[in-house]
């Protein structure tokens, strides 16, 4: 069984009432009064999300984690156009767990809960075998930004660079970390900084679909043809790539943009009557276009989605 198996399953057992998005999005949306309120929940797990031994190298990692820990649910909330607001977490320790990690951890979620102006209000604290840290993040919006409201004849576009999280992550992994370049793709996977402000512009200039690509831009495109119910189509020269990733990893450098995941920027659709808004953007970049039909091609051909998958495959 693989990820999205897991999440089909599940998603047939709870049906939420009409006006509410339940499984599915980015979060979750109940709509009370003229407001809905967000929810969503996101995991870093040992081995899974980073490995201890990174420490060797960034002997505070775990504050990044613990920036980390809120940054991928602030990415969510962000997506649907909202505004984050509470916060609790729950950790699974192992015996032995060391006190300057959880010092550290705290710091970079309290830097991060200040950063996005979260509160942080409770949590819970276990002992198991693999160390876990996971955080329920609530938030709030007039107007949502969903996954299933592209339209044909939308234009589809990114609000920063792809790839650059996935090159930071086979660096950490594999090489020496002796040039400038790379420290900054290790920091981007490290650090990310999702943008509140970027999700509200796009939803006040009249975004009705986004997502974010935390799972790569491939994934994120396959996800909003298949919840729309469109064909998505890009162009393999728009897709923005930065210098670095494109001066390191050469001719995998546009393999990595689509495939990589853990950028955490926005993907979204638009139709043409605000397409001279978002041409003035420096950091919007215009990928391609939503049709009838179903599916992810990139220059006419299907695309391969290789995203990662918790279960493999
Ligand atoms: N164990 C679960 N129980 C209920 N819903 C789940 C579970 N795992 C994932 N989901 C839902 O499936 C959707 C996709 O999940 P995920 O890929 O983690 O989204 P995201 O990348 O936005 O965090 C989300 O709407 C999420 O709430
Ligand atoms: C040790 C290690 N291996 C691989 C990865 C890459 N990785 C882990 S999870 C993930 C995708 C997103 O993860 P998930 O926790 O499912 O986030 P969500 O889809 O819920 O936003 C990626 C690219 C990593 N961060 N660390
Ligand atoms: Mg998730």
């Amino acid at each position: 069984m693989k990820e999205f198996e897991v999440i089909e399953t599940l998603s047939k057992f709870f049906i939420n009432p009409p006006g509410n998005i339940g499984i599915g999005d980015d979060t979750a949306a109940i709509k009370i009064g003229h407001e809905y309120y967000l929810i969503t929940v996101d995991t870093l797990a040992e081995d899974t999300h980073y490995r201890k031994k990174w420490r060797e190298v960034f002997p505070n990692l775990y504050r990044s984690i613990g920036w980390k820990l809120l940054a991928v649910s602030v990415s969510d909330i962000a997506s649907m156009g909202g505004i984050p607001h509470v916060a609790v977490t729950s950790f699974t320790l192992k015996k032995g767990f060391e006190e300057k990690e959880i010092t550290e951890l705290a710091k970079g979620m309290s830097a991060a809960c200040r950063h996005f102006n979260v509160l942080l209000v409770g949590g819970d604290t276990i002992r198991g075998n693999c160390e876990v840290f996971s955080l329920t993040l609530t938030g709030k919006t007039e107007e949502i930004m969903t996954r299933n409201s592209a339209k044909p004849g939308d234009y589809i576009a990114v609000t920063g660079t792809c790839g650059d999280a996935a090159a930071g992550l086979k660096i950490l992994e594999s090489e020496k970390i002796d040039t400038l370049e790379k420290r900054k793709l290790v920091e981007k996977f490290l650090y990310p900084y999702p943008s509140i402000e970027t999700g509200e512009k796009l939803k006040l200039a009249g975004v009705k679909c986004c997502m974010d690509n935390s799972d790569g831009l491939l994934f994120t495109c396959y996800e909003i043809g298949k919840q729309s119910k469109v064909a998505v189509n890009l162009e393999s020269e728009k897709i923005p790539v930065s210098k670095e990733v494109k001066k390191l990893f050469g001719d995998n450098a546009l393999k990595l943009a689509l495939s990589g995941g853990e950028d955490f920027n926005l993907v979204f659709t638009f139709p043409k009557s605000l397409k001279a808004l978002f041409e003035k953007e420096k950091n919007i970049f215009i990928i391609g276009r939503i049709t009838e039909g179903s599916g992810t091609y990139i220059d006419g051909k299907p695309a391969t989605i290789s995203s990662f998958d918790h279960f493999g495959g």
